[in-house]
């Protein structure tokens, strides 16, 4: 069994990297009308049924970035484990997060933001405080990483609606409610989380969540142009 990480805490990466420059045509690899050198990882969060999946595609696919399913990495212990209906513990989760956090690395590995892509997006639920850190460890030994967490808030009753209702998924809405007996929401404490109510059709939240990713991005240069 793995000891749980001890990490310091984060300070939010948005004010501590200077910015290259600023499209002035508006056209940009990452979709935003903004280049900047500093590589973004958009891990979107929650628990089962909130989402996660179908916010992830419809960020990458606009914004044109990589798009990592988190729980294709999930051991097929824990997949048995969860489709048994056995709530994971943590230790169950330390070595997933950080297979998580070194794929997420991977994609920008040997590349500059000149030749890779400017971002990730990574489905990851990410329930606890702790299991957010161990991802912001990322940030650590590379100054140009910036770690970024949407979490997608919906209530208990929301999410046992929409599992029940999903078709072949080994999580079935019998788990919900140990998710939310894990959930550790997000405080503005943490600096680097966007929340995104979840309430509305599938539509209306795909834009909700990219017009925060968009607003976060802004704010990001923002910050940088003031250094
Ligand atoms: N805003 C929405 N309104 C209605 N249904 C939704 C909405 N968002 C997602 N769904 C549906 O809810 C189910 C769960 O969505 P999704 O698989 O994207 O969640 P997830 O967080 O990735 O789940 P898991 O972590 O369990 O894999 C799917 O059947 C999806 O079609
Ligand atoms: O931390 C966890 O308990 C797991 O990651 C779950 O959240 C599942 O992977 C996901 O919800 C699939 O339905």
């Amino acid at each position: 069994m793995l000891a749980s990480p001890q990490q310091p805490p984060i300070m939010p990466h948005s004010t501590q990297h200077n910015l290259m420059s600023i499209h002035q045509n508006g056209a940009s690899p990452n979709g935003l009308g903004v280049v900047d050198q500093h590589k973004h990882i958009w891990i979107i969060t929650g628990p089962a049924g909130c989402g996660k999946s179908t916010v992830a595609q419809h960020l990458a696919q606009t914004l044109a970035l990589p798009y990592i399913e988190g729980d294709e990495f999930h051991p097929p212990a824990n997949i048995d484990k969860m489709a048994a209906g056995v709530p994971l513990t943590d230790a169950d989760r330390w070595d997933w997060l950080i297979l998580l956090r070194q794929e997420a690395l991977a994609r920008f590995s040997g590349c500059d933001t000149a030749n890779g892509p400017p971002g990730v997006v990574l489905t990851c639920s990410a329930l606890k405080k702790k299991y957010r850190d161990v991802i912001r460890v990322a940030a650590y030994h590379d100054s140009l990483v910036c770690v970024h967490f949407v979490y997608l808030r919906a209530t208990e009753e929301v999410l046992m609606q929409r599992v029940k209702a999903r078709q072949g998924h080994y999580m079935k809405d019998s788990m919900v409610k140990s998710q939310f007996a894990s959930l550790e929401e997000p405080t503005r404490d943490e600096g680097d989380c966007l929340i995104v109510d979840v309430a509305g059709t599938m539509p209306e939240v795909q834009d909700l969540a990219l017009t925060s990713v968009k607003e976060a991005l802004k704010t990001h240069v923002a910050a940088e142009n003031d250094r």
